[in-house]
């Protein structure tokens, strides 16, 4: 298979164990380029710790992640310059200004035309005019566009969203809705989570269910819809899919003691 076709995330057999909790387990997927994931599940389904093994932030207790062609755990630097991971939460440095926080950004993954590529993302986020900002001056959605520019400004192959449009105004979710289009168009693989289903529905490709830890189902809108019996899933919205898939699914399994 050549580069251009080779999956960009390639997750399997992912387990997250919390003490007894089995929080996520037989995680298995992979992702293309340009491919837009949609990981949706109830409140305590796994799905922060999933984004989490996936961006190397926590260990799997099992399992094997690779980004763009490097294992998470065996090349994890080479691995991490290859993704972005935007939390639900922007996390900011307190004592840097915007323009600092994506020279700091620039300096880490050593983007050398960084300058240019900082002032398209602050034209593209709104955010031209907030350069010598502390976070401390900005509103909750401002923080959240430049936790976005800085996630973009090393140009990753994959990024990896939690909740991305918590905080903005209507009309910067339609622009950062363009923004995650046009990058997954220019190749980029995005794993986006969130509870609010029209836009998975809108923006991803094929969706993973999650609930109990497991996966529960994995394929687009239509083929999920095929694989559920009964006349009333021919038309079903995805709303009454999730509905229909995660009530009958278990809770978290617990080892044995
Ligand atoms: N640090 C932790 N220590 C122990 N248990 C944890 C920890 N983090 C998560 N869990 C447990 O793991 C399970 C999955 O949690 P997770 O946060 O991944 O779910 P989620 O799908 O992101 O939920 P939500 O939609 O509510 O954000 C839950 O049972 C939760 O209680």
């Amino acid at each position: 298979m050549s580069e251009v076709t080779a999956p960009v995330l390639r997750v399997g057999g992912l387990e997250k164990t919390y003490g007894e909790v089995k929080a996520v387990q037989g995680v298995t997927f992979q992702l293309a380029p340009g491919e837009v994931l949609g990981l949706v599940g109830p409140n305590g389904a796994g799905k922060t710790t999933t984004l989490r093994c996936l961006a190397g932030i926590l260990p799997p207790s099992a399992g094997r992640i690779t980004v763009a062609g490097y294992d998470l755990a065996q090349h994890p630097v080479e691995a991490k310059r290859s993704l972005a991971f935007l939390p639900d939460e922007p996390r900011l440095f307190e004592y840097l200004t915007v323009w600092e926080h994506l020279n700091f950004v620039a300096r880490l993954y050593g983007v050398e035309d960084w300058e240019p590529r900082a002032r398209a993302l602050l034209d593209e986020m709104e955010l031209v005019g907030k350069e010598k900002a502390l976070p401390g001056e900005l509103s909750r959605g401002m923080k959240q566009k430049l936790s976005i520019a800085c996630g973009f400004l090393h140009t990753p192959r994959l990024i990896i969203l939690d909740e991305p449009l918590t905080g903005l105004d209507p009309l910067a979710i339609r622009r950062m809705k363009a923004s995650l289009r046009r990058r997954a168009e220019e190749g980029t693989a995005l794993v986006l989570s969130s509870h609010l289903l029209p836009l998975v529905e809108e923006l991803c490709h094929r969706l993973l269910v999650i609930a109990g830890g497991r996966v529960v189902a994995l394929g687009t809108l239509p083929e999920i819809r095929a694989r559920l019996s009964g006349p009333e899933a021919a038309g079903a919205s995805l709303e009454e899919l999730f509905i229909r898939i995660t009530s009958a699914a278990p809770g978290p399994e617990r080892e044995a003691p």
